[in-house]
């Protein structure tokens, strides 16, 4: 039994008979995949083992399910562990339930991640030093963009660099642009995270949770979130444009502001971007000012891309590294189980953090409840709006939210004049930074999410909305952004 939000939870331990071992050889990796429907028990019983970047604690029990990953031993003599595997009764899906596991000696990706880590560490303490030494002449640590085709090892890679920076006390923020995942956030959502302290590699998706889940093992981080509201980038790419130029703007902010980050830099992680995203790179390079591209295995990617910014290649260094064998296929089903445990979890906790959130009814009246609009609703009328850089001459501070017409905003968001039960019901909606009271159209694409909350029931002739919080207390008065993320509890 665990005092809710306090961790404990479930304490079964190994029972020695049922449980294997496993020896990892030095700079060899255990590669494994646990389905949803099986939890991996597992504890390193002798020497070091880490999880992408992340060294595993010794003599701990841990436990994993739905994931895809590898155990590295980054000395010579190796490391031992003992598993065992039991049923996670709490998902039904048809995916087989055994766990498939293997030895691999092929690391030499491991070694040139491991090495690009040395060489970022190095720009790092001379940025340190000569921060020290000339402090009216500031300058920033590596800006880092991993970019690649789908499956290629990027989210492995942003994982294991920024697992690595923070072993050499090291606070790079960690970006993620790939809406499909939700880091330290929902999925929908794009996040930046200032990382100073070990990933959770037990939580859904291996990173942690956020301030919004009170007390536990590991700090909870601080994310600064935006709301795209899709998982995939090209359902509203202007929106999700404009949301990385403003999160651009407000993480090269927090680099003024706070010098460790300043010394550490940035490491991106993006969705699968190929030389026709060349846009889409090319904003991501100048709104996070990236002195760095990282491009997994791709020959042909990295050669186009040198041709495109050959004007740049003085500030812009761009490499390639190898893809690592390890690498799992991860089909749609199983995205989505993860997405689902990720809300999930966001809720209720896991197995060490248990969380209690809070249902409860509340009058849709007089929310305010905006969603971002597909662009394949918008193309026909596009050609006739102005550009969200105009919004601000054009904005009317005064006039009503419920009454205003804003043509610029109708290309990234709707206002949702008619709730219903067929929009609603089972959706997560974003929580707005902005109170209700703030009519700003500019604002509202300005803004940041504070939280979530899930919508199981809207009720259509009371207009009444059973709502899940994550926590207890008065519903915020903030403008909400219903997203295109379903979930059924
Ligand atoms: N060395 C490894 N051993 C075992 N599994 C691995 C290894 N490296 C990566 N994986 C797994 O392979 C899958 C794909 O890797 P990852 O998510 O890092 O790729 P990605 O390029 O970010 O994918 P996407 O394009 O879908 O965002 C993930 O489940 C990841 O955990």
């Amino acid at each position: 039994m665990s005092i809710p939000g306090f961790g404990g939870g479930d304490t079964s331990t190994f029972r020695p008979e049922d449980s294997i071992q496993v020896e990892i050889p030095g700079f060899s990796e255990w590669r494994f995949e646990v389905p949803h429907k099986t939890i991996l028990k597992f504890k390193i019983i002798d020497g070091i083992g880490e999880i992408f970047g992340t060294e595993l604690p010794l003599n701990v029990e841990l436990q994993l399910t739905g994931v895809k990953y590898a155990i590295y031993a980054p000395l010579s003599n190796g490391c031992k562990l003992e598993y065992t595997t039991l049923q996670n009764k709490a998902v039904i899906t048809n995916e087989d339930e055994e766990i498939s596991e293997y030895l691999s000696n092929e690391t030499q990706a491991q070694t040139t991640y491991i090495n690009l880590h040395l060489g970022l560490e190095t720009i790092r303490q001379e940025t340190r030093d000569s921060n020290i030494l000339n402090p009216k002449d500031l300058k920033q640590g590596p800006k880092v963009l991993i970019i690649g085709n789908p499956g290629s090892g990027k989210t492995s890679l942003a994982k294991t660099l920024v697992g690595y920076a923070n072993k050499m006390d090291s606070r790079p923020i960690l970006v993620n642009l790939n809406p499909r995942d939700g880091v330290f956030c929902l999925p929908g959502s794009i996040s930046a995270t200032p990382i100073s302290d070990t990933l959770d590699v037990e939580s859904t998706n291996g990173y942690g949770f956020t301030t919004t889940t009170g007390s536990m093992n590991h700090n909870p981080k601080q994310p600064i979130i935006k709301n795209y509201g899709f998982s995939d980038i090209n359902q509203n790419l202007d929106l999700y444009k404009y949301q990385i130029s403003k999160l651009g703007v407000t993480v090269l902010s927090r680099l003024e502001e706070d010098l460790s980050i300043r010394n550490s830099g940035i490491v991106i992680d993006t969705p699968p971007l190929s030389i026709k995203d060349f846009t889409i790179i090319e904003n991501i390079v100048s709104d996070f000012e990236v002195d760095i591209i990282v491009i997994m295995g791709n020959e042909r990617l990295l050669i186009d891309l040198k041709k495109k910014f050959k004007h740049k290649l003085s500030q812009l260094q761009i490499i390639k590294v190898p893809i690592s064998g390890g690498v799992a296929e991860v089909d749609e089903g199983f995205i989505r189980r993860s997405q689902e445990e990720t809300i999930k979890e966001y809720f209720n906790g896991n197995h060490k953090t248990r969380l209690s959130p809070f249902k409860t009814d509340i009058d849709a009246k007089d929310l305010i409840i905006y969603k971002a609009v597909l662009a394949s609703d918008i193309a026909s009328t596009l050609a006739f709006l102005p550009s969200a850089d105009s919004y601000a001459a054009d904005e009317d501070e005064n006039s009503e939210v419920k009454s205003k017409t804003d043509d610029s905003l109708t290309k990234y968001y709707s206002l949702l004049t008619e709730p219903s039960s067929s929009n609603l019901d089972n959706s997560i909606m974003a929580i707005t930074q902005l109170p209700q009271t703030n009519n700003s159209g500019k604002d509202l694409l300005n803004t940041s999410i504070k939280g979530y909350v899930h919508v199981s029931k809207y009720e259509d002739e009371k207009h009444k909305m059973k709502i899940l919080l994550p926590f207890a207390g008065a519903f915020p008065k903030h403008v909400l952004i219903s997203t295109n993320i379903g979930f059924n509890e």
